[in-house]
């Protein structure tokens, strides 16, 4: 063990912060309200996390993408211009825009109407508008961004979560969403998280148009019986069906839409609706797709999946924690009309968002969150000040060799001992005079306590 202590003037070991006493006022150190900060072990889980998502976005060959955070308002507000924030979701018939009851939307200093974006696929599609002819379709795209809402104080609810967003545009047939099923499928099983834990509902928003068209109910009604049978499983049926009659659904048509929205089985579905129906076809040729892939025993068929997007207008899905103590897990479906919303011609698209929260509440309680500690390869301490010259040469050419480098200075030997091991740094280096006469500097591998000397130059050879 080296015998020289450092020669730096005493000070305080704990490097703690010391508050001192002071008249001057400690500004407040908290984020924003329903905002997080990200230090270093959070910031370890997220990146982990979020290597996942980029590796399967690479397995499917999708392509990053990326947009602002801050959007014009007039993404997510409907065509007559009337802002949706205030607006409930029953008023947004299908085709129309988003239903954010919580826009964070304000004006900026130049008296632009601006929003943080809610969600991250009206970006999406404005790049795709944007880009015009200079791309060729089918795209596949992905992201990973921060989305906001702008809660009501009382809530404490969170204001702004991370998304993975994958879309596919310009597939009409439901082959992509079976392809984006597998990278949500190929995500847990990278997670750790089995088929026994998750399952993934799937239902196409096709179910509820033959129903409403079976029972003569109004296009116009379409959005707002979306939003009152979103409940279903939520609250009680009296709830559901005093909602839809106040939104003047007949009750025999009640009968029919609960009966049908009921149905966890596509054979019954077909006897429903026939074999004919757009809805029955499309989630028969997903389910047989799901089997070539491998992944049937991870979905099922839920008539009463219906999504919160107002613009779905074909196979929706979530994946849900089977034990129900938790919010969907992620969701998407096909949404085929949104561009003509903005005012271009159609294009089939259809994707998914997969939130940063709900999956660490999911790990936590399987107990699948990874233990990541800080690694490092080298630390580099300086014995004799004298030396800083060549520790320096040192620290540069291990780092030119690809190696983590922790340069230490301003401590004492015990401190850096201490230090090493709770950065895992695989060797401590030390440049101090009587090993540096001979041309050597003393090296101690922390796994097994080895310690030696070598030549500078032996340091970046490989081990
Ligand atoms: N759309 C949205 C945005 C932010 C949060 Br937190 N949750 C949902």
């Amino acid at each position: 063990t080296a015998t020289k202590d450092n020669a730096r003037p005493p000070s305080t070991d704990d490097d703690t912060l010391v508050s001192v006493a002071s008249e001057r006022s400690l500004v407040d150190v908290n984020p924003p309200r329903g905002t997080r900060d990200f230090p270093p072990e959070d910031m370890r889980l997220r990146n982990w996390l979020f290597n996942n998502f980029r590796e399967v976005s690479r397995l499917l060959s999708f392509e990053e993408v990326d947009f602002p955070v801050l959007e014009s308002e007039a993404l997510f507000i409907r065509k007559g211009g009337e802002e949706i924030t205030q607006q409930a979701w029953a008023e947004i018939v299908m085709n129309e825009l988003f239903s954010y009851c919580q826009l964070y939307n304000f004006e900026d200093k130049g008296g632009r109407r601006v929003v943080l974006r809610p969600e991250i696929t009206p970006s999406l599609a404005r790049l795709v508008i944007k880009q015009g002819k200079s791309v060729s379709l089918p795209l596949k795209w992905f992201t990973i961004g921060q989305c906001w809402r702008y809660e009501r104080m009382t809530r404490g609810r969170r204001r702004e979560h991370y998304q993975w967003n994958m879309d596919i545009i310009g597939l009409s047939k439901v082959r992509a969403e079976a392809e984006l099923i597998h990278a949500i499928v190929l995500l847990f099983g990278r997670l750790g998280i089995t088929s026994s834990d998750v399952g993934i509902r799937i239902s196409s928003r096709k179910v509820l148009q033959a129903v409403l068209q079976l029972h003569s109910i109004p296009e116009h009604l379409f959005a707002e019986v979306c939003v009152i049978v979103d409940k279903m499983g939520k609250v009680s049926r009296d709830v559901i069906e005093n909602e839809l009659m106040t939104a003047g659904v007949s009750i025999e048509a009640i009968k029919g839409i609960i009966e049908v929205l009921s149905l966890k089985s596509l054979s019954k579905l077909e006897e429903v609706l026939g074999s004919e129906d757009e809805a029955v076809t499309d989630l028969k040729s997903l389910f047989l797709l799901a089997e070539h892939y491998g992944y049937i025993q991870w979905i099922n068929f839920d008539a009463s999946v219906v999504r919160g997007l107002a613009y779905y207008t074909g196979i929706v899905f979530e994946a849900f924690d089977r034990e129900g103590k938790l919010r969907a897990i992620c969701g998407g479906g096909r949404y085929d009309r949104l561009f003509s919303t903005f005012g271009s011609d159609d294009i089939p698209a259809c994707g998914f968002g997969f939130g940063d929260a709900v999956i660490f509440e999911l790990l936590k309680e399987k107990g699948l969150l990874p233990d990541l500690n800080r690694q490092v390869d080298d630390i580099v301490f300086l014995l004799d000040e004298e030396l800083e010259g060549s520790a320096l040469k040192i620290v540069s050419s291990l780092r030119q060799t690809g190696r983590s480098v922790d340069l230490i200075q301003d401590k004492r030997l015990k401190w850096v001992f201490k230090h090493a091991e709770r950065i895992n740094a695989e060797r401590l280096i030390l440049v101090g005079n009587s090993e540096w006469q001979r041309g050597m500097v003393r090296v101690k591998i922390l796994a097994t306590r080895d310690e030696f000397e070598v030549k500078m130059d032996e340091l970046t050879a490989p081990s």
